[in-house]
């Protein structure tokens, strides 16, 4: 029997088996070693960390070669998961959220199913609206909601007044959300990178104004159109804060960062221009600049403008790394609007994953085939519903690493 030469990797870069297990630190050890770390005389938290194992999603969304084409789902820590619904029968959402030992928890169950390239915090874009003094609770069956919304300018004022000019102090009563990123991090044990997130500065101020969740969005869309100067003073709040909250994950361990548009599609074009992206550009150059006065690595940023394609050539130029793509676009034409040597995230219909497996499978195959050679963090459009089943999103893991590595290997 003739012993079959092995062939070099084309990248140096680890490569998940199928089911590849998750090799996690237990949270006992993990707490000790956070906490030696940051002891005095201790390495500094992130010297503390684990070696990344796989890094294949931040060499992606620096556009460099990988063995195989990355792979996560917004929502991937949800309610289609049991044991992600058993947890939340015990605990109300936003217990969950200020658990590090919870959030923890939950941020790891898909990766304890799954040959995920790279996990998300669990947590919400609704806490930025929490640290700016409006409650927001989560009821279930509807969805989030805010009981005092911000319904005048007056209102605003009071919000502006209770954060006053220290936004690193006022994002620091998220403080609970950066331990859940330590401790998860140090869990994940160099498994795959970590994305931290926030909300866009126009999907938290829709919110904020709406109330809630709403279908078309009058009471924000109405805010912007009779109250412009007040829109601007709430979006630079919820901007300033945001950029603190977002540089404080990557202290904490956060190795990625997105950020999510998802009402940009709510807005018509022109008001997208005034109202969305000169917040999504200030918030890039804002992490940016203060990683870099605080002598931190910088980490790749992520934008997702949901519903608006028709823009995706303005928000190329935002100064994010890899741009999220919807389904309402194909990634040949995202790729074509975006320009070239852009880095995509995206894009299967989330409802794919209610066909039968051989159909995802096809309609995996057509959106590589689509994606031709560039740079792709494949994902869903959208993020994962309550209703989808977890063996179908593992088909459509399986087969984005299967198809990609053997393109790859030829
Ligand atoms: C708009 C938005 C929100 N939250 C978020 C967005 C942007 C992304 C998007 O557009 O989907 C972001 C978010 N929300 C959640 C995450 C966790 C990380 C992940 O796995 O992706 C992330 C990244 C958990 C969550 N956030 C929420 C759930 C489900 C609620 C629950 O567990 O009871 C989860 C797992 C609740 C939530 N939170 C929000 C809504 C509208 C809802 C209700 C949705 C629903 O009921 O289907 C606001």
């Amino acid at each position: 029997m003739s012993v079959p030469t092995p062939t070099p990797a084309p990248t140096p870069t680890f490569i998940p088996q199928p089911g590849a297990l998750l090799d996690e630190m237990p949270e006992d050890e993990a707490v000790a070693r956070i906490q030696a770390a940051r002891a005095p005389g201790g390495s500094g938290l992130l010297a503390a960390f684990p070696p990344l194992k796989n890094d294949t999603a931040l060499r992606a969304a620096k556009g460099l070669p990988v063995s195989h084409t990355p792979v996560w789902a917004m929502r991937q820590a949800g309610r289609y998961l049991p044991e992600f619904r058993s947890v939340r029968s015990l605990s109300q959402f936003f217990e969950v959220c200020r658990s590090p030992s919870l959030a923890s928890e939950v941020t790891l169950q898909p990766l304890r199913r799954f040959a995920l390239d790279a996990a998300i915090i669990f947590s919400d874009i609704l806490v930025i609206p929490q640290a700016l003094g409006v409650d927001v609770v989560m009821t279930p069956g509807i969805g989030p909601q805010i009981p005092n919304r911000v319904a005048t300018p007056a209102d605003v004022e009071t919000i502006v007044k209770f954060v006053g000019e220290d936004y690193t102090k006022c994002a620091q009563s998220l403080s609970y959300v950066w331990e859940a990123v330590a401790l998860t991090r140090m869990r994940m044990n160099g498994h795959c990178p970590l994305f931290g997130f926030c909300g866009a500065p126009w999907t938290i101020m829709a919110y904020m104004v709406q109330g809630g969740g709403s279908r078309n969005w009058d009471h924000a869309k109405a805010f912007v159109l009779n109250h412009p100067e007040a829109a601007h003073q709430l979006l630079h709040v919820i901007t300033e804060v945001s950029i603190e909250y977002l540089v404080g994950k990557v202290h904490a361990g956060a190795q990625i960062l997105q950020v999510f548009d998802s009402n940009a599609g709510e807005l018509p074009p022109h008001q997208l221009k005034e109202f969305s992206l000169p917040y999504l550009a200030r918030i890039a150059e804002g992490v940016k600049a203060r990683l870099a006065a605080d002598g931190v690595e910088a980490v790749p940023l992520v934008v997702f403008a949901r519903g608006a394609m028709h823009s995706l050539d303005l928000v190329a130029k935002l100064g994010y790394d890899v741009l999220g793509i919807d389904w309402t676009i194909d990634l040949k034409s995202a790729r074509a609007k975006a320009g070239p040597g852009c880095v995509l995230q995206g894009n299967l219909d989330p409802c794919t994953l209610f066909a039968p497996p051989e159909v995802i499978r096809q309609e995996v195959r057509r959106m590589l085939a689509d994606n031709g050679d560039g740079s792709l963090i494949a994902n869903l459009g959208h993020g994962m519903l309550p209703n989808h089943s977890p063996e179908h999103l593992g088909v459509f893991i399986e087969e984005i690493h299967a198809v990609s590595r053997a393109a790859k290997s030829t």
